[in-house]
């Protein structure tokens, strides 16, 4: 019986493919973003989201990360343009982050980590459903944005409030009207690149779209109720269920995997 995959020493992406060879094919993601290697593409158009807040419906701890959860049975939350054709819907973004502020991204630029990145996941329209598209190599957009340690951000603030309800694996609570633009960054300029999910079954139907600008996250955010550390509150989310040994989530990122070949194009100069 093998064991659920996860980020410890015995189940971790070390080990992911033993039960998912893929994770040694030519488009893995995450990967490291050399910007002087990346090449300039005019071709690449500006990208246009357009998120609805009445499609948010929930956000639960899955065990590997914690999720925000939209309704897609509409073109209401969409992504279009930037480096793919077509209509792809929003159906959650979720983040990975770190036991400290010098690790926790998936992406790295020039080998840097960031502490922490939000991911939003888009499915090709031209597919019946998110499941149908995540084995197709168009299937998937995901739109990648960098944390960086700065001001505090009332938005994102808006999400950790809710953690509390959703400590434990398993554990979900009813999240609404929120509107996932408000943690993007100013500027969208980003990177571009063809690659995979970055946890099992790590399938091969990513368009990645990662932002250059990160948005900032407090070390600390004081309120009139006391100090509220808001990459800390990250940290204080677990791996396990309730009733299991506690066990923290934290370093739930995976490493930057091989270029194999693959070129990385920019949409600025
Ligand atoms: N981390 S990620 O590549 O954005 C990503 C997005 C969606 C996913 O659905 C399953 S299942 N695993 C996933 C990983
Ligand atoms: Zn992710």
């Amino acid at each position: 019986m093998s064991h659920a995959w996860g980020y410890a020493a015995n189940n971790g992406p070390d080990k992911w493919a033993d039960n998912f060879p893929i994770a040694n094919g030519p488009r893995q993601s995450p990967i490291d973003i050399a910007p002087d290697a990346s090449s300039y593409d005019a071709a690449l158009k500006p990208l246009r989201l357009k998120y609805d807040p009445s499609t948010c419906l929930e956000i639960l701890n899955n065990g590997h990360s914690f999720q925000v959860t939209f309704a897609d049975d509409t073109d209401s939350s969409t992504l279009k343009d930037g480096p793919v054709s077509g209509i792809y819907r929003l159906k959650q973004f979720h983040f990975h982050w770190g036991a400290s502020d010098d690790k926790g991204s998936e992406h790295t630029v020039n080998g840097t980590k960031y502490p922490a990145e939000l991911h939003l996941v888009h499915w090709n329209t031209k597919y019946a459903s998110f499941g149908e598209a995540a084995s197709k190599p168009d299937g998937l957009a995901v739109v990648g944005v960098f944390l960086e340690i700065g001001g505090a951000n009332a938005s994102l603030q808006e999400v950790l409030n809710t953690f509390s309800a959703i400590k434990a694996k398993g554990k979900q609570t009813s999240f609404a009207d929120f509107d996932p633009s408000t943690l993007l960054p100013a500027c969208l300029d980003y990177w571009t690149y063809d690659g995979s999910l970055t946890t099992p079954p790590l399938l091969e139907s990513v368009t990645w779209i990662v932002c250059k600008e990160p948005i900032s996250v407090s070390r600390e955010q004081i309120q009139i109720h006391g100090s509220l550390v808001q990459m800390k509150k990250f940290r204080e989310l677990l791996f396990s269920a309730e009733g299991e040994a506690e066990c923290c989530m934290v370093d739930n990122y995976r490493p930057p995997q091989p270029l194999k070949g693959r070129s990385v194009r920019a949409s600025f100069k």
